[in-house]
């Protein structure tokens, strides 16, 4: 499609891109939720989560953090410290074999061709990056963790924000135009396009994603790559 050189590096969001939205938010989402509480309360001295509940009430004072969680997670708030704390009763989860991450089948075979092929692959969601780790340290296909070479969180800034890119391509040394993101939310790619990055829209006909009409759309990822001059799996 483009007559530019295909991408160097192609940075990937998780949820409805590489992973069902489904898994998510009937798998993950639920787990944390259920589990919470009592993690709250057996790991209250855990740093990570005494940082979580004081960021929580800097957020919203006034509010018991419990509460506050609470209405974030109705609301699918992509906020860090809840970042934080689902992606600890998510490790507990992996650890005692609870919880096996579902990828999209396209994902482990591109992901695996591409980084064959010399590209470098970064995962930019807003699970925490451990809750990115676990995701891909978890798979069908075991441990792909090692295909990434960096990890971008809520850290970084809001996905939405192309401030965020921008930290990103400041932080890698990429240059904007090398660099391929892939999302399903066409607010996030507005915000990378902003920054200068080249962008494509996954829509997965089982997540029910609309497309949009600003930037190509791809159902798969080796779609995406076809788009973009990225090297196939190889498969028909
Ligand atoms: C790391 S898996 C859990 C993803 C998550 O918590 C989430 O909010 C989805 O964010 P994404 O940016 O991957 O759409
Ligand atoms: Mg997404």
């Amino acid at each position: 499609m483009s007559a530019s050189p295909a991408p160097r590096v192609v940075l990937l969001d998780i949820e409805g891109t590489t992973a069902p939205i489904s898994f998510v938010h009937t798998v993950l989402f639920p787990y944390a939720r259920t589990h919470l509480p009592r993690l709250i309360e057996e790991r209250r001295t855990d740093p990570v989560v005494k940082d979580a509940l004081a960021e929580t009430e800097r957020l919203a004072p006034g509010v018991s953090p419990l509460e506050q969680l609470e209405r974030w997670m109705n609301e699918d708030a992509k906020v860090a410290p809840l970042k934080a704390l689902q992606g600890m009763a998510w490790a507990e989860g992996y650890k005692r074999g609870e919880l096996l991450a579902t990828l999209y089948p396209d994902v482990v075979p591109t992901l695996e061709a591409w980084a064959h092929a010399g590209i470098e692959l970064a995962v930019y969601s807003s699970g925490s990056e451990s809750a990115q780790k676990l995701i891909y340290g978890h798979t069908a296909q075991g441990d792909v963790t090692p295909l990434f070479s960096r990890f971008f969180d809520l850290r970084v800034g809001g996905k939405k924000d192309a401030e965020s890119y921008r930290a990103i391509l400041r932080e890698t040394g990429w240059q904007n135009d090398d660099v391929l993101f892939l999302s399903d939310v066409t607010a996030e790619l507005d915000a990378a396009a902003q920054a200068g990055l080249r962008v494509c829209q996954i829509v997965r006909p089982e997540d029910g994603t609309v497309a949009g009409s600003i930037f190509p759309v791809a159902g798969t990822l080796p779609e995406a790559g076809a788009l973009f001059g990225l090297p196939g799996t190889g498969q028909a």
